[in-house]
C-alpha cells in the first residue's frame, strides 16, 4: 500500500492516495497501526485522499458539484472528524504537487466540515491559504487540568474546540512537567458528547498568541489548524473585534506559526488559515494490519 508522509506546523500526517477508492475506508486498527511511532510510521492521523466520485461518503456525494477530491481524515485513535486545518493544506500539497492539481486557481477539498478553498501563494510550494468557512460561536464552558480548571468558549470550526486563556502568571511550559505532553484535560462531557479539541492559550502581543492543543483521538499534537483558527476566533471576540474589523493573528504553535484573519466581505463571513505544507517521504507500507 503506496503512502506518504507530511506535517503542516508538525502536525503530521500519513496520506494513503485512493484516487479511484479501490483501497476503501482504512479500518480503525490500520490507522493505529500506521500512526503508531514505534511500530508504524507515527502520524497524528491519517488521510485517505479519494475522488467524490469514488466513495460513498455522504458528505463526498454532496460535493460532487463542487469539488473533485475529498478528505478522507482519521485520528490516531482510528476515529473519524469532520475536519483538519493542517491536513487539508497537506493534501493539497500532494494534489498540486504529485496528482495534477492545479495550483493557479483555488482548489476545492471537500471534508465532512465542508468543502474548502485552498489558494497557493508562491506557487506549488509555497504557503497555502484555506478558506476555512465561518465559525460557530457558542457559549461558555469549562476546561480543567488536574485541580486547575479555566473558563472556556466553544467554537465550532466544522469540529469542535474549547478555547481557555490562562491567568496572568501561568505559562504554557506549566502546563505539564518538563519534556512530558499535556494529559488529557477534563471538560463537560454533556456538551461534548462526541468530545472535545481543547486550546490552552496565553498572549504573547497585540494580535499575537500562542497555544498547546490536546486534540480529540490523537493526544497533544505540535498543532492543529482548525484549533488555531477557533483561538484566533476566541480572542478576537474577547478583544472586542468582530468579523470584518479584526486584524491578522499570528497563532503560535509548538511546531511554527499560522497566520489568520476573520474577515467578512461579498462572500460573506468566513476564517482564512496561512501556513506551510511539507511532504516529506514516500514508500509502500509493508505490515500486513
Ligand atoms: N489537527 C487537526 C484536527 C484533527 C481533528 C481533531 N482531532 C478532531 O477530532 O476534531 C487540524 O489541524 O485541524
Amino acid at each position: 500500500m503506496r503512502f506518504l508522509k507530511g506535517h503542516g506546523t508538525e502536525n503530521d500526517f500519513v496520506l494513503l492516495p485512493d484516487h479511484d477508492g479501490a483501497l476503501g475506508s482504512p479500518s480503525p486498527d490500520l490507522v493505529r497501526a500506521l500512526c503508531d511511532r514505534h511500530a508504524g510510521l507515527g502520524a497524528d492521523g491519517v488521510i485517505r485522499v479519494v475522488r467524490t466520485t469514488a466513495t460513498d461518503d455522504p458528505a463526498a456525494v454532496a460535493a460532487r458539484e463542487e469539488a473533485e477530491w475529498f478528505m478522507d481524515y482519521r485520528n490516531s485513535d482510528g476515529s473519524l472528524s469532520e475536519m483538519c486545518g493542517n491536513g487539508v493544506r497537506v493534501l493539497g500539497r500532494y494534489l498540486v504537487t504529485r496528482a495534477g492539481a492545479s495550483y493557479d486557481e483555488p482548489l476545492a477539498v471537500a471534508t465532512r466540515g465542508g468543502t474548502k478553498l485552498l489558494r497557493f501563494e508562491d506557487g506549488p510550494d509555497g504557503p497555502v491559504t484555506v478558506d476555512m468557512g465561518a465559525p460557530v460561536v457558542g457559549g461558555s464552558t469549562w476546561v480543567a487540568l488536574g485541580e486547575r480548571r479555566w473558563e472556556a468558549r466553544t467554537v465550532s470550526m466544522g469540529n469542535p474546540h474549547a478555547v481557555a486563556f490562562l491567568d496572568a502568571g501561568e505559562t504554557l511550559d506549566g502546563l505539564s512537567a518538563p519534556g512530558l505532553p499535556l494529559s488529557p484535560p477534563a471538560y463537560d462531557e454533556g456538551a461534548y458528547p462526541q468530545g472535545v479539541n481543547v486550546e490552552l492559550v496565553v498572549d504573547r502581543g497585540e494580535s499575537h498568541v500562542a497555544l498547546r492543543v490536546h486534540e480529540r483521538g490523537s493526544g497533544e499534537t505540535r498543532s492543529c489548524g482548525t484549533g488555531a483558527c477557533a483561538v484566533m476566533v476566541a480572542a478576537a471576540v474577547r478583544d472586542g473585534r468582530a468579523p470584518g474589523d479584526a486584524p491578522a493573528y499570528a497563532v503560535d504553535v509548538p511546531g511554527g506559526r499560522l497566520e489568520i484573519t476573520w474577515v467578512r466581505d461579498a462572500d460573506g463571513e468566513r476564517v482564512l488559515m496561512t501556513g506551510p505544507a511539507v511532504l516529506v517521504a514516500e514508500g509502500n507500507w509493508l505490515a500486513t494490519r
